[in-house]
């Protein structure tokens, strides 16, 4: 008799996944391969930014004193007694009504207060003596950027966890990480099964399809921030994926199989489960696409069995695999973004379950607006293309029209959420 399969909801679901929150482990890497992994230490500021002050400007440094007397009518002159470039350092103390020809980034000389910019002044020279003029007078600080203005020492400036954008390597750069503690990447395997798969070289041949789940979940896999391991595809034999699976579960954190989990007769994956001894969490999930989504475990490793359909095997990946991918990095929003928009296209769909339609999300006056990305079937591959995020239509409504309130999770923001399956209701036109 075929097991009757009960479908959970999909909270139930994730939550049955996340108690296998992986235990953050830290490695070190160079400061420029550090971009797009997450900081495994606060950064704290053993320094102030800038270490001394400087000049923000190319020009003259100054005593400000000096200039007080200065108008249009009455310029007043002082002796270029020197010349300082960024890098360097104007040894002797500046004197009354002296000058020193400063550029941007140099430290502001002894005895100076102010700078004047090049443009406001006017230079000569008399007996191979440099002189600079001004027109006007300057009160102490002007042009000067301050020591510590930027960053004081001792201020915590990134925290663990923090995903290391462009800004935070500049960050890690100033304070001298040459090399940068980060949390390990999880090595996430994948197998793809089925006898009908292709690789994307092969030509088409009756009955085939191209392998495109594969290579599709491999993708994102490094878009959640892990390591891809590749096994390749199996055709449906049971023994062989049973081989496949044991080899591949001893170089994993976590295994990936596309194809082969509901009820055909070539589909192996709850024989695999039992074969080798793995504890199926949950083989139905109340939810379209990816019902037959299925996660198991053994001794804590996690096998995630996406469906072979490639709207499903995508939309099973992003809610269940990428947020614990996600806890390796010692992440507080380890889940999809997600956010009120207004749908902008009719969805007449009845929905039994709660649905995630692969969609465009965008901004339009300053209104997160987000419209179906096209062909709709948990088969489907040509939606995924556009989709950058889901929309999330709950179970149990006669379809949803343009200009209702929405929830969508946003697959390309950064930030996640931290737990985003509160309170999703159906929403009304208002
Ligand atoms: N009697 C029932 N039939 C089906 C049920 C059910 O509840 N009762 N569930 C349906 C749902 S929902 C889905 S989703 C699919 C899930 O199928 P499987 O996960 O078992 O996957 P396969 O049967 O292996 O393949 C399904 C479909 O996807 C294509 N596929 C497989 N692998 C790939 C790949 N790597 N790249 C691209 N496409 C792939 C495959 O050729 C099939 O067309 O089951 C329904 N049936
Ligand atoms: O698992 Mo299926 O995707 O609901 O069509
Ligand atoms: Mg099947």
């Amino acid at each position: 008799m075929l097991e009757k399969r009960k479908p959970i909801a999909v909270a139930e679901a994730v939550q049955r996944v996340m108690e296998f929150a992986f235990q953050e482990k830290i490695e070190i890497v160079s400061l420029q391969q550090a971009h797009g992994r997450f900081l495994a230490e606060d950064v704290a500021a053993d320094q102030d930014v800038p270490a001394f002050d400087r000049s923000p400007y190319d020009g003259y440094a100054i005593r400000s004193v000096d200039s007080q007397e200065a108008c249009s009518v009455n310029p007043v002159t002082f002796k270029v007694v020197g010349e300082i470039g960024a890098g360097f350092v104007f040894e002797r103390e500046v004197s009354y009504r002296e000058a020193v020809r400063i550029m941007t980034g140099a430290p502001i000389p002894k005895g100076c207060d102010a700078v004047v910019m090049l443009e406001l002044t006017h230079t000569f020279e008399e007996d191979n003596q440099p002189y600079m003029s001004i027109k006007r007078s300057y009160e102490t600080g002007t042009n000067i950027s301050y020591k510590g203005e930027d960053v004081q020492k001792g201020a915590i400036l990134i925290e663990k966890g923090q995903y290391i954008n462009p800004g935070v390597v500049a960050l890690l750069a100033t304070f001298g990480y040459d090399q940068v503690p980060v949390f390990r990447k999880p090595i996430v395997g994948v197998i793809a099964t089925g006898s009908e798969l292709l690789e994307p070289s092969d030509a088409l041949q009756p009955g085939k399809i191209r392998n495109s789940n594969a290579y599709m979940i491999m993708a994102q896999i490094e878009r959640a921030g892990a390591t891809v391991q590749y096994f390749g595809k199996f055709s449906d034999d049971l023994n062989l994926c049973i081989q496949a699976v044991e080899k591949a579960l001893e170089e994993v954190d976590i295994l990936i199989t596309t194809g082969g989990v509901s009820v055909g007769d070539y589909d192996y994956l709850p024989a695999i489960y039992e074969a080798i001894d793995a504890q199926v969490l949950f083989n139905k999930v109340a939810m379209r696409p990816g019902s037959v989504t299925t996660v198991a475990a053994r001794n804590g490793q996690l096998l995630f069995g996406l469906s072979g359909n490639p709207s499903a095997c995508y939309v099973g990946f992003e809610l269940f695999t990428r947020p614990i991918i996600r806890t390796a990095f010692g992440n507080k929003q380890p889940h999809l973004r997600r956010e009120q928009a207004v749908l902008n296209a009719d969805f007449k769909k009845p929905n039994p379950f709660t649905r995630f339609v692969r969609a465009n999300a965008s901004y339009e006056n300053g209104q997160l607006v987000a419209v179906p990305s096209g062909f709709d079937k948990s088969s489907a591959v040509s939606s995924l293309a556009e989709a950058n995020a889901f929309i999330v239509l709950p179970g149990g409504s006669r379809g949803y029209e343009k200009g209702m309130q929405v929830v969508v999770l946003l697959l390309e923001d950064l930030q996640g959420s931290e737990w985003p399956w509160g309170n999703i209701e159906k929403s009304y036109k208002s």
